[in-house]
């Protein structure tokens, strides 16, 4: 599995915001994105889920047998928001998820009580998602994408809210994730503790103010 980015520049409203992003992940790497606010973290995940359209440039994922796949479908999205109902129970959520991203021939992923558990909250399963704390929240979200697989993690922030303990649990969790040949990229404001991975500024790929026209 190859996940591939070339030239890349996005417009947010009348500007470009970034432009000339370019990397290659194989199978088991981390990219970490790091920038001030406003640089464009969020912007290129989001882009690279799918989410949003690039102005030009290329994002591709190949499988071992050189075959493109849809990025959407093989992507775990964790954006700041946790995609949790807060009416509902954990454990209803968690079941939602599992429920709409299983797909036939995947690989094994954790029960709902073994990824609550890996996130080390087993215990607030019966609980309303919306009164966990910040944290837990957070980690519930992180537990999201242990309920089924998919190889490719984009993380915004995973860490935000969490406690020492749990950032490196979480980062446990991203390691264990490319051992089992995933791909993870990961926008983040503190170190995530991560072995090896790739570094993306996105202070090197501000994109240059465009003329204004004159009339
Ligand atoms: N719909 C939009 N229209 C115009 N500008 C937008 C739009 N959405 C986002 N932006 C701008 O795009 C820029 C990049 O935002 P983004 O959230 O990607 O930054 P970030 O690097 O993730 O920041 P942070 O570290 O604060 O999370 C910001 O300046 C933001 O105001």
């Amino acid at each position: 599995m190859r996940l591939t980015a070339e030239n890349l520049a996005v417009r947010r409203g009348p500007d470009l915001l970034f432009e000339g992003i370019a990397f290659e992940l194989a199978a088991g790497d981390a990219l970490v994105l790091t920038g001030p606010n406003g640089t464009g973290k969020s912007t290129l995940l989001r882009l690279v889920a799918g989410l949003l359209a690039r102005e030009h440039g290329t994002v591709r994922l190949v499988d071992t047998a050189g075959t493109t796949l849809r990025l959407a479908e093989e992507a775990h999205y964790l954006g700041h928001a946790n995609a949790m109902k807060r009416d509902l129970t954990v454990r209803e959520n968690l079941a939602f998820w599992q429920a709409f991203l299983r797909r036939d021939g995947e690989p094994p992923a954790l029960s709902l009580t073994e990824a609550a558990e890996a996130v080390d909250l087993g215990s607030l399963l019966h609980l309303p998602f919306g009164v966990l704390s910040a944290g837990q929240q957070r980690r519930m979200a992180i537990a999201r994408l242990l309920v089924a697989h998919r190889p490719i993690w984009l993380l915004d922030e995973p860490t935000a809210a969490v406690d020492t303990a749990s950032e490196e649990r979480i980062a446990a969790l991203i390691e264990k994730h490319r051992k089992a040949g995933g791909i993870a990229i990961a926008a983040t404001h503190r170190p995530l503790g991560l072995e090896e991975p790739h570094h993306l500024d996105m202070r090197d790929h501000r994109a240059e103010p465009e003329a204004e026209m004159d009339f």
